[in-house]
């Protein structure tokens, strides 16, 4: 147990649902068109939220968490398409790395994902990476680390898909991580990202994630929970 605040983020409502429903004492605060939930998860001071879709709305939410909720370290679960093959519907993937594949200014000769005082590759708490794999190793659940990709539009061609995997190592993508990464980063908070795959990013995406992101939100958001006991 310990005596920080958490931040619990996801995207979209059916990321934090499964949170949500498992909290104690709960509060609401209405801020910046967001809803916030105060409550607590085994005792655990939690803060928990959706920001809606896209790297904007996720940069909001994060710094209100941060500067407004004072939370000390941020979790962020959800769902993600993958990029790697190893990678199949309902697995897991956690981020030792974030970058933007949709910032691109190599006009100038800079590399794709890079603007001056910025950095490529975001990176993540590397001690709360250590507590899921051993959680995982526990529970004795596959667990994947790798770079994950972030931009403003949902990637359902597998050529924009192989192109952002090849261009940035990327093992899967999503819209909100390396935001979030960036505030976290910035404010001085330990962040983690854990995502679980809904679909592959190719033609078919949009039909898997609208079947599969219920239950892959749920994966990403039981195994969240097991990190906040373990903390
Ligand atoms: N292939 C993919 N490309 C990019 N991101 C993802 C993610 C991760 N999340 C899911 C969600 C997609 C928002 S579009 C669907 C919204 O429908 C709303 C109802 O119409 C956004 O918050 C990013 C899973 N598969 C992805």
């Amino acid at each position: 147990m310990t005596s920080q605040k958490i931040a619990i983020m996801g995207a979209m409502p059916e990321e934090i649902e499964p949170i949500i429903d498992k909290l104690d004492n709960v509060g609401t605060t209405v801020y910046g068109n967001n809803k916030y939930y105060e409550g607590s998860y085994h005792g655990q001071e939690v803060v928990v939220a959706y920001s809606k879709i896209g790297k904007v709305f996720a940069t909001l939410t994060a710094t209100t968490l941060i500067e407004k909720f004072g939370c000390d370290m941020l979790l962020f679960s959800g769902v993600a398409g993958a990029i790697s093959n190893e990678l199949s519907i309902g697995d897991l993937i956690i981020a030792d790395g974030l970058c933007q594949h949709d910032l691109d200014i190599t006009a100038f000769g800079h590399p794709f994902g890079y603007v001056p005082e910025g950095e490529v590759c975001i990176s993540t708490d590397v001690g709360l990476r250590n507590i899921a794999k051993d959680i995982a190793k526990s529970k004795g659940l596959t667990l994947k680390e790798g770079v994950i990709a972030t931009g403003d539009q949902f990637v359902a061609n597998e050529e924009r898909k192989n192109w952002i995997g090849t261009t940035f190592k990327a093992d899967a993508l999503e819209m909100e991580g390396a935001s979030v990464a960036v505030v976290c980063n910035a404010l001085n908070v330990p962040f983690f990202i854990l995502r679980a795959i809904s679909d592959s990013a190719d033609m078919d995406a949009s039909f898997n994630f609208d079947e599969f992101l219920e239950s892959s939100a749920k994966i990403s958001a039981d195994f969240i929970l097991s990190m906040v006991d373990a903390l």
